[in-house]
């Protein structure tokens, strides 16, 4: 069974406006309102796929009712705690260019955060745990590392999509993927990175830090996999981009969905890159058709 867990969910607001005018007032042309949040997202794209999963983690207030109901309505299995507080509300304003204002997250009380906890000693040998995204501050910089040791625990595979200390603290635990943007790659060694032989570079440091396999994403600009032995690139499909929010998480769902799906690591980075880029080029995220079509278009190549 796979579990996706979000610590920090969202409504992701999107807001269309033609001219942004700051200090002035804007109307929009046309507004979307989307369960968000990184786990959320893989969750979504791996329903598409077919691949069975249960959603994890805090909601509460009527941002958590409206995400729930959504994922009900989808048929995806979700399990998440309530909280008291309120689920944040993300905003992404499209103005031409594409600017996002993403909530602190709400407060997790010490017995929510025990409750969480609480569900993954069901967890089985064979489970993969996608964990994503921020953390909300009340629950502590080091909250991923007290799941982590629990998956370890229970036999179950991870995988984790965050950023800074808490992906390097993650990395001595082996997950099985990581998946950093190539932005996030530089940060993350505190460098810029200008070629692809870098990013092959600090990619191979994950790995010798303890990941399994790395995934690069460059957005427009393909993906990267490196894996103990080999390195890979896929080149994305053309498209015209529509909303690229929720790309990275796609990629995730429709790799990690193919893998246990039929254990194939190159299916799974093809079909990891049509699914980021199907969302891109959609307003929500990527169906299962739109992947299909996109996955003839991507050409991967040994380096
Ligand atoms: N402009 C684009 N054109 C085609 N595909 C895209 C585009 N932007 C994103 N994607 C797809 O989504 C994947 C993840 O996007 P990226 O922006 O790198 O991740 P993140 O959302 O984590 O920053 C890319 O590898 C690609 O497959
Ligand atoms: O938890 P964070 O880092 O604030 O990110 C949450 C945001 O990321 C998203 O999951 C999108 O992530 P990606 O564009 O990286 O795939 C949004 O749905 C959500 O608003």
């Amino acid at each position: 069974m796979i579990y996706t867990i979000t610590l920090n969910p969202s409504i992701d607001y999107i807001v269309e406006v033609d001219d942004l005018k700051l200090g002035g007032l804007n109307r929009m042309n046309r507004d979307l309102k989307l369960p968000g949040g990184k786990g959320i997202n893989v969750s979504r794209v791996l329903n598409q796929l077919g691949a069975g999963n249960t959603a994890i983690g805090f909601l509460g207030g009527f941002t958590g009712r409206f995400i729930n109901d959504k994922l009900q309505a989808d048929q995806i299995q979700t399990d998440f705690v309530t909280i008291a507080d309120d689920t944040r509300i993300n905003i992404k304003l499209k103005h031409g260019d594409e600017t996002e204002i993403n909530g602190l997250g709400p407060a997790i009380r010490e017995e929510e955060a025990a409750q969480l906890l609480q569900k993954l000693s069901s967890l089985q040998t064979g489970d993969i745990v996608v964990l994503s995204g921020s953390i909300p501050p009340s629950l502590g910089t080091d909250f991923y590392d007290r799941l982590i040791q629990v998956c370890k625990q229970m036999g179950a595979e991870f995988v984790i999509d965050t950023t800074g200390p808490a992906l390097m603290e993650a990395l001595v635990y082996k997950p099985l993927l990581v998946k950093p943007n190539h932005h996030e790659l530089a940060e993350l060694f505190g460098v810029n990175i200008e070629t692809r032989e870098e990013l092959v570079l600090y990619g191979r440091k994950l790995l010798e830090a303890g990941a399994k396999q790395v995934l690069i994403s460059m957005a427009g600009d393909g993906a990267l996999l490196i894996t103990g032995s080999d390195v890979y690139h896929a080149s994305v499909p053309k498209g015209m981009v529509k909303n690229s929010v929720g790309a990275g998480d796609s990629m995730i769902g429709g790799f990690v969905g193919t893998y246990v799906l039929n254990g194939d690591i190159l299916e799974a980075f093809r079909t990891g890159v049509a699914s980021g880029s199907a969302t891109a080029f959609s307003d929500d995220l990527a169906t299962r058709e739109f992947i299909e079509e996109l996955r003839g278009e991507v050409t991967i190549t040994k380096l």
